[in-house]
This record gives structure tokens, C-alpha cells and sequence, in this order.
């Protein structure tokens, strides 16, 4: 059984079916790209699978069990991570006190015995030395003190990634995390991703096709919300329809 799946799973803004019987089947620790051209449903398809929308029709299912119609903190909680965009940082608090903040909104699940203790006993210290940790683990230690707002862009989306992360997700969804970046930030926060993330399942929006081809186990192709191919990137580099889609539409 896969670890995330989409069972013919729909998303309609009235006549516009921008995610259409889409069906993934995601296994644990994979790291899957989803890339497509504008428009194609890339990020209503990560909505609709982290809960921020509601499917129209079909199902997401995490470890095996129906989570379609169960709302998003209950998603997170039971291990659905998805990147909080920059607007949910908090510029006005510290970088530690955002991650503290993000560890604290998930209540406490079934999960690592290390993570359960900081949950569990809610105490000051424990939920602090976690949120250095997942800092550490960022690479933004030394700007635990640092307001948000006056983080260097690339280390914002470093932090977004440590909000993620202080919520102990087994799936990550990650929607275009080097957007905006030059290609010295693209790569570093990439060797980021693959450094911090590598346990993980990740599903990731990218429009950087060479970037996609070099990180990812399989990639899944979208188009006007239907799947047009999943494989390895050889196979879909290969792909004649993949090529065609490309070819016929801006991937910006
Ligand atoms: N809330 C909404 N209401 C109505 N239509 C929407 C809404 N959100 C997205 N759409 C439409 O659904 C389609 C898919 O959009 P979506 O943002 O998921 O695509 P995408 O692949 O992520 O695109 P991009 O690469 O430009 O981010 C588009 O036609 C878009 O205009």
C-alpha cells in the first residue's frame, strides 16, 4: 500500500474541472515531482490533498485510511505537511518563535518517541529545544533570533521549510519552493530539501523541469488537471505527450 494516495480524485470551480480523476499512488519515502504548464492543476491538487479545498469527487488516502473529508489541522496531524507560504510566517516574531508556534498548533499523535516526549509534556524547554533542532536542521541556527521580516529571502523559504518540518510530517508537500530564487538560492535550497527531506515522502510543485529531472524519484505530469504520464524521469523525459504538452504550453 502507498503511503499517499488519490483515488479519481476531482476538484470543480463550477464548469472548470481543474483537477480531473486524478490517481496517485505515492510510496513512503519517494520524492515525487508534479510538474505541468500553467494552469494544469498542480496547486489545487495539492490543496484538495492537504484539505484546504474540498474534493468534488474522489478520494485521498494516508496510510491506508479515507482523509477526503476530514479537515486540514486533523490532516496535519495525522503526518499531511504542506510548506506554509510566507505570508503564514509571522515577520514580527523571531525565527524560533515562528517554528515554536508551528510545533505547537499540531496537537499530539502517535509518532517518534523523541517527538511524542515534546508534545507530551508540553513544557517550555522541550518544545523550545525542538524548535532549535528543526533550526539546526535548517541551517538557520544562528538566526533563531532574527525577526522574520529581516531574513534574507532564501532564508525565509528555509524557514518555511523548518515550519513544515516543527509539525513532524511524514508526507511533505511542497508547493514551488524556489520560486522567486536565483540559481545559486534554487541550488542551495534544493541540497536543503534533499539533506533535510531525504527520509521523507515529498511531493513537489516545480516549474525548474532541470531541477525536477535531477531531484526526483518519479515525476507525475499534469495537464488541464489529468494525469498525463507518471514515471522516472528518463521515462517521462522520453514521453512524446509530455513533449507535445511542453511544447504546446508555457511551463514558465
Ligand atoms: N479558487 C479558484 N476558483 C476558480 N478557479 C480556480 C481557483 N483556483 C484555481 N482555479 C483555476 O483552476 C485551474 C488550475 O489552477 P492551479 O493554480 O491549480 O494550476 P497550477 O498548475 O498550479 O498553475 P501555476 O503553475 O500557474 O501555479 C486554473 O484554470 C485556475 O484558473
Amino acid at each position: 500500500m502507498a503511503k499517499l494516495e488519490t483515488h479519481d480524485l476531482t476538484k470543480r470551480f463550477d464548469e472548470l474541472v481543474a483537477v480531473d480523476k486524478v490517481n496517485l499512488a505515492v510510496e513512503a519515502g519517494e520524492f515525487r515531482s508534479v510538474i505541468g504548464p500553467n494552469g494544469a492543476g498542480k496547486t489545487t491538487l495539492f490543496n484538495t490533498i492537504t484539505g484546504a479545498l474540498r474534493a468534488s469527487e474522489g478520494e485521498v488516502v494516508f496510510d491506508g485510511e479515507d482523509v477526503t473529508d476530514l479537515p486540514s489541522y486533523e490532516r496535519v496531524r495525522r503526518g499531511i505537511g504542506r510548506s506554509f507560504q510566507i505570508t503564514n510566517v509571522f515577520g514580527g516574531l523571531t525565527a524560533l518563535e515562528n517554528v515554536r508556534l508551528a510545533a505547537q498548533a499540531i496537537p499530539s499523535r502517535e509518532m517518534s518517541t523523541g517527538a511524542q516526549l515534546f508534545r507530551e509534556k508540553g513544557a517550555f524547554g522541550d518544545v523550545t529545544a525542538h524548535a532549535e533542532q528543526v533550526l539546526e536542521d535548517v541551517g538557520l541556527a544562528e538566526h533563531a533570533q532574527t525577526r522574520a521580516s529581516t531574513l534574507a529571502y532564501g532564508d525565509q523559504r528555509r524557514l518555511e521549510i523548518g515550519l513544515v518540518l516543527a509539525t513532524d510530517p511524514e508526507v511533505v508537500l511542497l508547493d514551488e519552493p524556489t520560486a522567486g530564487m536565483g540559481v545559486e538560492e534554487t541550488e542551495a535550497t534544493m541540497n536543503l530539501v534533499d539533506d533535510v527531506l531525504a527520509e521523507q515522502t515529498l511531493l513537489l510543485i516545480e516549474h525548474d523541469i532541470d531541477l525536477v529531472m535531477d531531484v526526483s524519484d518519479r515525476i507525475t505530469v499534469l495537464n488541464r488537471g489529468s494525469v498525463v504520464t507518471t514515471g522516472t524521469p528518463e521515462e517521462v523525459a522520453s514521453n512524446e505527450e509530455v513533449q507535445a504538452a511542453y511544447l504546446g504550453g508555457s511551463h514558465a
